[in-house]
């Protein structure tokens, strides 16, 4: 009887878990081959339920979203009981952790990272999609201190694209716009634009906008929008938050204006770099030679391979590699014996 684990511990070495929530728990693991860490999240297809359609949307969604700031899927392995999804390692902890350690962020350090936020959600917005749960937790920090955003379980991409009202209450309710806990049908983009502002305000104040145990009070102080503005704020933070956390979805600050905010350029001057830095359009001409070399074949046949993403080793082993190439380290595959 082959155990489900069978085919993902002939390729990694599954190693402690970091990471359980409702239904899936994360473990790292080291790729065997390369010697490469990841994260693998392991999720049980009958506890799943009739969440398992989310799981679908998830991995839907992350095969079409490769970015510097969103961590990367890697390989998708599915057996009769288990759905593995083998992710980008992020040692660096949740930012939500980096936040309370510091108390709050000096206002340079909260304008860098909320930077890399508003990269990754741009480019989320501009690939049709809406991310839905944007929170302190589902930011990690990779081993270069740079973040990474996860869990796309909530995230969306309306088939009349993102104009389209959707309906589906989700996420966490200190983060949600109000639109979203008034039961409205809402934009997706403008409430991630909302949870942006909450983050922002937690980056900068190291407490919440709004706030209480009551779930019933936290959404009528969400729907009212009034929040605490802390003396230590510069005019130009406050400015910037009273146009994220408007109300009015139609009043909030759009994308393409957060893009060119001048406190988000302010020590910058270039405008915020949303594009992916390793779209899977064009292909990383040094990793199809060393993979093609390793597997003793053409260069054009290696690239064949790699261009129908099918998520399983060799996408893995490119997509590793790949990454050695952005930070510097050269990863040399052991040629076959
Ligand atoms: C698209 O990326 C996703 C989607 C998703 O649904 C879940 C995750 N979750 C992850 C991914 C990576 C890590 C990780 O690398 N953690 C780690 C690494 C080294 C030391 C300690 C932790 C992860 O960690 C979960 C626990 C973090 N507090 C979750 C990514």
């Amino acid at each position: 009887m082959t155990s489900d684990y069978d085919e993902v511990t002939q390729r990694y070495r599954l190693q402690e878990t970091v990471g359980s929530g409702g239904f899936a728990k994360v473990k790292l693991a080291t790729h065997i081959l390369t010697g490469e860490k990841v994260a693998i999240k392991i999720m049980d297809k009958r506890a799943l339920g009739d969440d398992l359609p989310r799981v679908q949307t998830e991995i839907k969604a992350m095969k079409e979203l490769v970015h510097q700031h969103i961590c990367t899927l890697y390989e998708v392995i599915e057996t009769s009981n288990k759905i593995f999804m083998v992710l980008e390692y992020c040692p660096g902890g949740e930012l939500f952790d980096y936040i309370v350690a510091k108390d709050r962020l000096k206002e340079d350090e909260a304008r860098m990272f909320f930077r890399q936020i508003v990269s990754a959600v741009a480019y989320i917005h501009h690939k049709g999609y809406a991310h839905r749960d944007l929170k302190p937790e589902n930011l990690l920090l990779d081993e270069d201190q740079s973040l990474k955003l996860i869990d796309f379980g909530l995230a969306a991409k309306p088939k009349g694209g993102m104009k389209e009202q959707l309906e589906t209450c989700c996420g966490s309710p200190a983060y949600a716009a109000p639109e979203l806990v008034s039961g409205k049908t809402y934009i997706g983009s403008e409430a991630d634009i909302w949870s942006m502002g909450v983050l922002l305000y937690a980056l900068l104040c190291g407490f919440l906008p709004f706030d209480d145990e009551n779930v019933a009070h936290l959404y009528k102080k969400i729907q009212k929008g009034e929040y605490e503005e802390p003396r230590w704020l510069t005019p130009g933070s406050r400015q910037l938050l009273k146009q994220m956390l408007q109300v009015n979805p139609k009043k909030r600050i759009t994308m393409k204006e957060l893009l060119k905010n001048p406190w988000l350029l302010q020590g910058f001057d270039v405008p915020i770099d949303w594009e992916s830095k390793c779209e899977k359009e064009q292909l990383n001409a040094d990793c199809v030679t060393e993979m093609a070399v390793f597997n003793n074949v053409s260069r054009k046949e290696m690239a064949s391979k790699i261009k129908k993403w099918e998520y399983d080793e060799t996408t893995t082993i490119y997509f590793l590699l790949l990454a050695n190439k952005y930070n510097g380290r050269t990863l040399r595959l052991p040629l076959r014996t």
